[in-house]
Parts: C-alpha cells; sequence; structure tokens
C-alpha cells in the first residue's frame, strides 16, 4: 500500500464520471465533499496488500492516527487514488481495504470523510506546507517483505 498523507485546509472533491464497470454506490450529495482542517491519505492498495489485508489495514490506521497526532489534525479523509503505485491491487480488494480504513479510523474516534471509490473526480487541495505537511509512508504485509 503507498500513501501521500497532505495536511491541508481544505480538500474538496466533485464526481465527474466512472472509472471502473462497478464504482461504490452513491447519493446525490456524495457527489461532492469538503472538509476543512484536515489530513489527507491519498491511498493506493497494492497487488502485495492481498497476501495479508488484515495487516496492512491495521497498520495504515495506525500511520495515519501517529501522523494526525502529530500535526494536531482532528478531522481526517480518506480519498482512494490509483496513482501511487503500478502494482494495483483488484478494485474489490481496494475498495473493502479502504472502506475498513475508513470504518477503523472512525471507530477510534476521529472525525472521517472519504471520497467515493471508483470515480473520476475533481479535486482542490490547500497544502499546509509546514515541515510535516506532505508525508508518504508504504505499507506491505511482513510475509511480502524480503529478507
Ligand atoms: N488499487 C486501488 N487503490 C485505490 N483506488 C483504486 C484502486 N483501484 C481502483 N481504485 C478506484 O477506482 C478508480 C479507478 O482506478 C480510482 N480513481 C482514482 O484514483 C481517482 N483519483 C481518479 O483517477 C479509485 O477511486
Amino acid at each position: 500500500m503507498r500513501m501521500l498523507l497532505i495536511h491541508s485546509d481544505y480538500i474538496e472533491y466533485e464526481v465527474k464520471d466512472k472509472a471502473i464497470k462497478n464504482p461504490e454506490p452513491i447519493s446525490e450529495e456524495e457527489k461532492k465533499g469538503r472538509m476543512d482542517e484536515v489530513l489527507v491519505a491519498f491511498i493506493s492498495v497494492e497487488k502485495v496488500d492481498e497476501k495479508n489485508p488484515d495487516e496492512v489495514v491495521e497498520k495504515a490506521i495506525n500511520e495515519i492516527i501517529e501522523v494526525a497526532k502529530q500535526v494536531k489534525a482532528e478531522n481526517l479523509f480518506v480519498y482512494p487514488f490509483a496513482h501511487l503505485s503500478s502494482e494495483l491491487a483488484k478494485p474489490s480488494v481496494a475498495q473493502e481495504v479502504l472502506r475498513r480504513i475508513y470504518e477503523g479510523l472512525k471507530e477510534r474516534g476521529y472525525n472521517v470523510g472519504k471520497a467515493p471509490f471508483g470515480y473520476y473526480k475533481a479535486f482542490r487541495i490547500s497544502c499546509k506546507g509546514h515541515p510535516l505537511a506532505e508525508l508518504s509512508r508504504t505499507i506491505v504485509p511482513e510475509e511480502a517483505k524480503v529478507e
């Protein structure tokens, strides 16, 4: 899994079109969204994550919360983003992994937003620009690590 973490003044998105055959069903109001004072996690779920989805979900949640505490962000935003890797997991696995990360962050008491899965979207973001405002993380299951 590859994550790009951007501490932002705001993130806003607008759904433009379907990008896969069966995108996540969304309501009219979910076609646009905005969140202010937010740590945005752009996430590409990778093929290697299919070896142990449970483990990568847990690790991703912990990594996002660790950065949220460092930058003092109370709002989080999970953004499915298929552009951080050339070894993507299939959409069905990716959608479930992203859903579990979103739910797990909410369960830990954060105010969490998400962008819909499986669409082309326009988005605007305002990065805060401080030294910890732009971070990346790579997460792999233990068994996938080469000795
Ligand atoms: N392995 C994966 N990890 C994360 N997201 C993934 C994915 N496979 C499919 N998606 C979702 O389907 C859209 C088309 O690839 C993706 N859309 C996007 O990435 C938008 N930024 C528009 O390009 C995304 O919603």
